[in-house]
């Protein structure tokens, strides 16, 4: 570690703490340079500028969080769109769902309406087209790995070659609404008397940031319009995993925890408050769903490894307590699954407990309720109330969205949209209990919900609006 100066002093090798050396030590161990392997990043994003500079995780950083408030009210809409027409209005039979498939629809609509707006997020055809895209990055990734590298300039291209052709259908709807979209920036900067406002989506925020930054090479129909692939590959299938993980740990969890319940009960006195509309303010209060998907993504996260860094520091890297040295070039990464598993941070770690983050904070509600909260410890002190852990808080110890400068910034979107699902999902529908949960099932250092997975759902009654 010595001969590495460029580690900050302090920060730990070894133990929970390990993370921080992965999140904080940018020109040691790179995020990029990861991702870039990763993800084939010559060949699978059909151009290489896409991940050599990947200006679109820039836009995202600066705009989804400032931007998401004012977005709540067509989420709200959106998922409510989406569970009619999936699950259905009708209050007298029971409907089988088949869970990831359903989730995964869900999930690419609502994701839309953040990325390309009204209309085209309720196009079936371009969102069917934008998933079998991602699922040819996972393709991509998994044939080049058996591909020697003086071969891949055969291989590459010829093994990417649904990657083009998806994301040419792709450009039949985006370049004629990023051809419009400049147009209309465009005119508004020119003319601010202009009846118009710039949508509030990922189209917009990429024009908008690379004027403001003048990257004129960002500013082309055609690269606008491949900077929306990586975004949907980060955002579908990441999140309609988690949710389909976070549904089924519930559905399967003990009936007598009363998990459904008590998230379906705060649901109801949150919308009783707020007029029945999700707002920031009332979101933020609704914990027992944000630790109910915190929960899922600890223990049934669908990667076992995360934070992984490639090693760029010429002299490579060295760790003098565990006794190894990684040379320049190679990939490290943190075992997130014995992580969130040690017993020692989350007692009983196996079991799926949905309210173990925002339960101390309703205790310490309850204790205050009833004037025991300042009741004295043996050391003469007063406890200070403690706050849930919200599901955006990345820690050394919770690391599914990683950590640090690099942590993913769509979970802020995530946290929202997960809880106007779970509330619509349970203020409308009746949901058949699983006896037991669905095995997951491992793929190298993936483990993935079963896709046959499926559960039986009714639309309860007098929730149809004429
Ligand atoms: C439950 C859903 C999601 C999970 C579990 C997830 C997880 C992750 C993880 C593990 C990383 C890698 C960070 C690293 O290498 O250190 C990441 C990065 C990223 N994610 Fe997400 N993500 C989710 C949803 C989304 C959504 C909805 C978006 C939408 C915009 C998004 C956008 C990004 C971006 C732009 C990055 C790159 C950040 C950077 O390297 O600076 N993600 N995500």
């Amino acid at each position: 570690l010595a001969k590495t100066s460029k580690v900050p002093e302090g920060v730990p090798w070894v133990g929970k703490d390990a993370g921080r050396l992965f999140a904080e030590t940018h020109d040691v161990l790179s995020t990029s340079a990861s991702h870039y392997d990763t993800l084939e990043g010559d060949y699978a994003f059909t151009d290489k500028r896409i991940l050599t500079d990947p200006y679109h995780e820039h836009v995202i950083h600066k705009y989804l969080p400032r931007r998401i408030a004012p977005m709540i009210p067509d989420l709200q809409a959106e998922v409510a769109l989406d569970f009619d027409a999936a699950w259905g209005t009708n209050t007298d039979e029971w409907k089988e769902i088949k869970v990831g498939d359903s989730v995964l629809s869900m999930l690419s609509q609502a994701v839309n309406r953040m990325i390309l707006g009204l209309p085209l997020c309720r196009n079936e055809d371009l969102l069917s087209t934008m998933r079998a895209f991602t699922m040819d990055i996972v393709m991509t990734g998994f044939l080049l790995r058996f591909v020697p590298r003086w071969l891949r300039f055969i291989a590459g291209p010829l093994a990417t070659l649904p990657n083009k052709y998806h994301y040419w259908k792709t450009t039949k709807y985006t370049k004629p609404l990023i051809a419009e979209r400049l147009k209309n920036i465009q005119k508004k900067e020119e003319d601010p008397s202009f009846e118009w406002e710039p949508p509030n989506d990922f189209v917009s925020w990429s024009i908008l940031l690379a004027k403001a930054e003048n990257r004129s090479d960002e500013l082309t129909v055609d690269m606008l319009s491949r900077r929306i692939m990586p975004i949907e590959f980060a955002a579908i299938h990441t999140s309609s995993i988690t949710i389909t993980n976070c549904l089924l740990d519930l559905v399967s969890s003990d009936p007598s925890k009363q998990y459904l319940e008590g998230i379906l009960e705060q649901s109801n006195s949150i919308l009783a408050q707020d007029n029945g509309q999700w707002t920031k303010a009332g979101l933020a209060r609704f914990d027992t769903a944000d630790s109910a998907l915190r929960e899922s993504m600890r223990v049934s996260n669908f990667m076992t490894q995360n934070l992984v860094r490639k090693v760029v520091a010429k002299e490579g890297i060295s760790n003098p307590t565990e006794g190894w040295h990684a040379p320049y070039g190679m990939t490290l990464s943190v075992d997130m699954h014995d992580i969130q598993h040690d017993p020692e941070v989350y007692p009983d770690p196996e079991t799926y407990d949905a309210f173990r983050f925002s339960r101390p904070e309703e205790e310490s509600q309850s204790k205050i309720a009833n004037g025991t909260a300042n009741e004295r410890t043996a050391n003469g002190t007063t406890n200070p109330a403690p706050k849930a852990l919200g599901l955006v808080q990345t820690s050394d110890s919770f690391l599914p969205f990683s950590h640090g400068r690099h942590a993913c910034p769509g979970r802020f979107f995530i946290a929202m949209e997960v809880k106007m699902f779970l509330s619509y999902m349970l203020t409308n529908y009746d949901i058949e209990r699983l006896p037991s949960r669905p095995k997951k099932k491992t793929f190298g250092g993936t483990v993935l919900p079963p896709s046959d997975a499926t559960f039986k759902v009714r639309r309860k009654k007098g929730t149809v609006k004429a």
